[in-house]
């Protein structure tokens, strides 16, 4: 066990996760919220714990360890407060069983809602369509597998997505399923828009107003698609929507190292010397579409237009959240 800045042990299972989401060996919104749990779980088996009070600091710095990681994917907060709402009973070892359980029952409960997401989100794609993808999204490529599933076929353009490239692995899930695909480079995006039938993508937030936080380039793609009379989907479960933006919090854009844009082996290629202080680097890794370029939000509960996913949002968390350990 290591200690939190508050001296509270957190198991090196929880670490380890940790650092595998920071440094995106584990990535992606629902696989991160998954992670999360399951880590949670961990620390309650392991967990030494004498008294229940113990018990209780443990899990919420174990909490707060796997929140500091990244802060735009509000999966992660929900995913740890949905599971330490769950901790509940008198002694430790009753702590131990309901952490555990309730962990358990969120990943199940998520990989349930990404399939039925995405049973209703292959009600929209038509036998023949041409889908156009940004990035990787676990939610997004659900309503793929579940149409093919239906027996439609259907054909892929996948966006590079610089800086991390995670469209490979979006085209490497399409490949393994048969769909054909097309890569391409992100700026080619707008002329490849003429050939596709819809423009289809996760979220890692969604705002109260129906804004839709993902991967960075996500809004520039919806406007041409918008311009080019292509409609944008939005595959999201509802642990992507969060709660805080109903009470005007704004959403949090992580800002990634400049490494990932610029190698220090390619600096010198751009820099005039070792010292130059006119260059700067910027590596925002997501931003806002607003509500007005999306068409559908699908989730695990129906289909909605984003100007209406405040209701349920509203129907789901209740009014107000709070820091994910302070339940
Ligand atoms: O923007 C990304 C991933 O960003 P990163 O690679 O920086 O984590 C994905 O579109 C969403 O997280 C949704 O993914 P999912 O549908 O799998 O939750």
């Amino acid at each position: 066990m290591s200690t939190d800045d508050s001296g509270t042990a957190v198991d090196p299972a929880v670490l380890e996760t940790a650092d595998d989401i920071a440094s995106m060996e584990i990535r992606g919104a629902a696989t991160i919220a998954d992670a999360a749990a399951a880590a949670l779980a961990t620390q309650a088996r392991h967990s030494s714990a004498e008294t229940p009070a113990a018990f209780r600091d443990q899990l919420r710095a174990a909490a707060k360890t796997l929140y500091e990681t990244r802060p735009t994917a509000v999966s992660l907060p929900n995913a740890l407060r949905f599971v330490l709402r769950g901790m509940d009973g008198e002694i430790v070892p009753e702590l131990r069983e309901s952490t555990v359980a309730r962990a358990e029952t969120f990943r199940s409960d998520l990989e349930q809602a990404q399939t039925n997401l995405g049973e209703i989100g292959a009600n929209r794609l038509r036998d023949g369509d041409v889908v156009l993808t940004h990035c990787h999204s676990t939610d997004a490529l659900a309503c793929i597998e579940a149409a093919l599933e239906d027996g439609k076929s259907l054909e892929a353009i996948v966006k590079e997505t610089r800086p991390r490239k995670q469209g490979h692995i979006t085209a490497r899930q399409l490949r393994e399923w048969g769909v054909p695909v097309t890569l391409i480079v992100d700026n080619a995006a707008r002329r490849y828009l003429d050939e596709a039938d819809h423009v289809l993508v996760g979220a890692d937030s969604i705002a109260a107003d129906g804004s839709v936080i993902n991967k960075i380039g996500t809004s520039g793609l919806a406007v041409n698609a918008r311009e080019r009379g292509v409609p944008v989907m939005v595959a999201a479960q509802t642990i992507k929507l969060h709660p805080d933006t109903m009470t005007g919090h704004t959403i949090e854009i992580e800002n990634r190292d400049e490494d990932e844009v610029l190698p220090p082996e390619e600096r010198t290629d751009v820099a005039v010397d070792s010292a130059d202080d006119g260059l700067t680097v910027e590596n925002p890794a997501f931003d806002v579409t607003p509500p007005r370029h999306v068409d559908a939000i699908v989730t695990e509960h129906g289909q909605f237009p984003p100007e209406s996913i405040v209701t349920l949002m509203r129907e789901l968390f209740g009014e107000t959240t709070g820091e994910p350990w302070e339940v």
